[in-house]
Order: C-alpha cells, then structure tokens, then sequence
C-alpha cells in the first residue's frame, strides 16, 4: 500500500537577502513524503528564483503526475525538471534506504561584504579553515585587497570565492593583481570570473589563480574535463537533478582529478541536511557549500545539528495533495 502526501511550505527570509535582479522576501517550495509499509521517504521541491527555469507552479504541476504514477504502482521516469527530479529522487531515496543517514555537517561559511566581520567568522571556524568569499559586488580591486589581507593574516586559511560570471577579463585582472603570488595557491578556486567560459579559462591560465565551473555545469553544453587551471565542478542539485544525475557529474569530475561541490541553492534544513547526506556519501573528502540556513528565520521539520532558528512541523504545512 503506497501512501502520498505533498506539503507546500512559505519560509521567511532574512531581510536583504538578493538573487541576482529580486529580494526574496519567502522561500516557497513543496515537500514530498512517500509511504509504502513501513518506509517513509522525504523530499524537497524547492525551484530557486532567478536560478531555476521552472516555477514552483510547474513543479507542483510535474510532481502530482509523478505522484499519482507513484501511488498507481508504477515507477515515475526521472522528470524533465530539476527541482522536481531532485526532490523526488531524494524522497525515492529514503523510502529504498539508499541515501545513507551520516552527513557531512561541516561547511564553507559563506561570508560577503564587511571584511572585519569576515575575519570573526574566520578565527571561530574549527579544523580545517575553509571559507567562501562572494567577490564581484563590489570594486573588484577592493576584492583583491580584502582576499590578500585575509590570506596573509590567516596562514592556515584556503579560500572558495565566487564571482558568478560579474567581471570582464580586465577587472578579473585588476582583481588577480592585488593578490599576493604567493598566496594564490590558497585559493582553492574561483567560481567562474568571467562572463565567457573562454574569458574565465584564459584568467586561470595567466594569473594561476584556479577557477571551479558553477553556472556552466548546468549549460546544455557542458562536458566535464580537466583542463589547466581548473580545480572543481559545484553541484546545485535541485538546480541539476536526480541524486543519479549528481552522481554521474561526480564521479566523472573525480574520474579526471577535478573536485566536486555540493552546494545549496537555498534549501530549507530538511533539503540541506539530506544534501549534508549526500556530501558525506558522494564526496566525502570535500567540504560542501551548504552554509545558508541563516538566511532564512525558520528551520523546516528536520533541525541542522545545533542551528537555532526555531522549527516549523509538519502539521503547520498546508497539505496540497494527499493520496
Ligand atoms: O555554494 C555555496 O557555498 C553556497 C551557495 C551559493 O553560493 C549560491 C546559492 C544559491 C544561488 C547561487 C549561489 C552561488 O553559487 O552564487
Ligand atoms: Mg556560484
């Protein structure tokens, strides 16, 4: 006996939070919780706007056909939409006992702006210090200045910066120029520098400055190679698809000695502590980018270990569908 609930969730945001051109005021998604026997599966549906080509309409639309195909018995193929796939995957998952239970909880603290509160967030970061810088909005000769400064005052320091495609390749150079050679090897890599592949290629080359593909990867015309001055692909599930689909992207970044990231967009704790489980299964030697739970108010019925936003349940959720 197959049993179906879909739950649709409206988290509040930390003010000022920015995607690309709109603040997002809530984060708004659907939670999926499949029953067959004894086995409970979980997953979240959560498009990110500005980021993911569905909208949260179409995913709910897509996931109640994969639903009902479910509780008919039947084995829903991996849906065209990310988000959904993703989520259904996840869910899918659970119910199998294949994604394991030990998660990686470490993460990248993700850190823009003032450079004084960056150096707090810095020192408190326990083991292996690893951070991740957004650069690109601001001056991006101010950039290279508060990059140098942190390299030097922290030796035992590598970081993760992201540009998300902001600079042409003479600011991504006036950026490069501010940042002691010596230290550019504690740049674990830059996420995409440039607007062009090409541009973003030609940077990594000349400064010795890594780079890592984010926004790329979920081009159709992406292939994953090494190539010189690359260091890693970032995984975006729910903006890239199936756990299956992740995991091929990974093992083929791993087959050609790059890194691979998996990283947040945006989730709420329950779909970033199963991306936690992914990370400790799929790449257990990596560091994952999941270190934005504080942007939201709330946490959602699975709590981050120590994270103290208080917990929305489940029985506060509007239930969509039930079968
Ligand atoms: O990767 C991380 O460490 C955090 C996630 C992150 O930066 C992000 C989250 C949502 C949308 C875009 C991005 C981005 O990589 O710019
Ligand atoms: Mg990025």
């Amino acid at each position: 006996m197959r049993q179906v609930t879909l739950y649709r969730y409206s988290l509040p945001m930390d003010a000022g939070v920015i995607l690309r051109n709109q603040r997002l005021k809530t984060r708004d998604g659907l939670i999926v919780c499949l029953r067959e026997g004894e086995q409970e599966g979980w997953g979240e549906i959560a498009p990110l706007p500005e980021f993911s080509h569905e909208t949260l309409e179409q995913a709910q639309e897509a996931v109640l056909a994969d639903l009902q195909q479910w509780a008919a018995g039947q084995q829903p193929n991996e849906n065209a939409l990310p988000s959904v796939a993703f989520g259904m995957s996840c869910a899918l998952a659970e119910l199998s006992g294949s994604l394991p239970t030990d998660a990686n909880y470490r993460k990248a603290p993700l850190c823009s702006g003032d450079p004084d509160e960056l150096f707090a967030v810095l020192q408190a970061i326990p083991g292996e210090k690893v951070a991740k810088v957004k650069v690109g909005l601001y001056e991006a000769v101010r950039d290279g200045m508060v990059v140098n400064v942190l390299l030097e005052a922290l030796p035992d320091l590598k970081l993760r910066l992201d540009a998300n495609r902001s600079w042409t390749r003479a600011k991504a150079d006036g950026f490069a120029k501010y940042v002691n050679p010596e230290w550019r090897n504690r740049i674990a890599f830059l996420e995409e520098p440039c607007k062009t592949r090409d541009e973003s290629r030609d940077f990594a080359r000349q400064t010795g400055i890594a780079i890592a593909w984010d926004e790329s990867v979920r081009e159709p015309d992406f292939r994953v190679e090494a190539e010189e001055g690359v260091a890693a692909i970032v995984i975006k599930p729910t903006l890239t698809g199936s756990l299956q689909r992740c995991q091929q992207l990974i093992s083929q970044a791993h087959q050609v000695g790059l890194d691979a990231v998996i990283s947040s967009s945006i989730e709420s704790s329950l779909g970033l502590t199963q991306l936690a489980r992914v990370a400790a299964w799929l790449t257990p030697n990596t560091v994952p980018g999941l270190d934005t739970l504080d942007l939201m108010q709330a946490q959602l019925i699975r709590p981050w270990p120590e994270n103290t936003l208080p917990l929305q349940t489940v029985s506060s959720l509007d239930v969509v569908w039930r079968s």
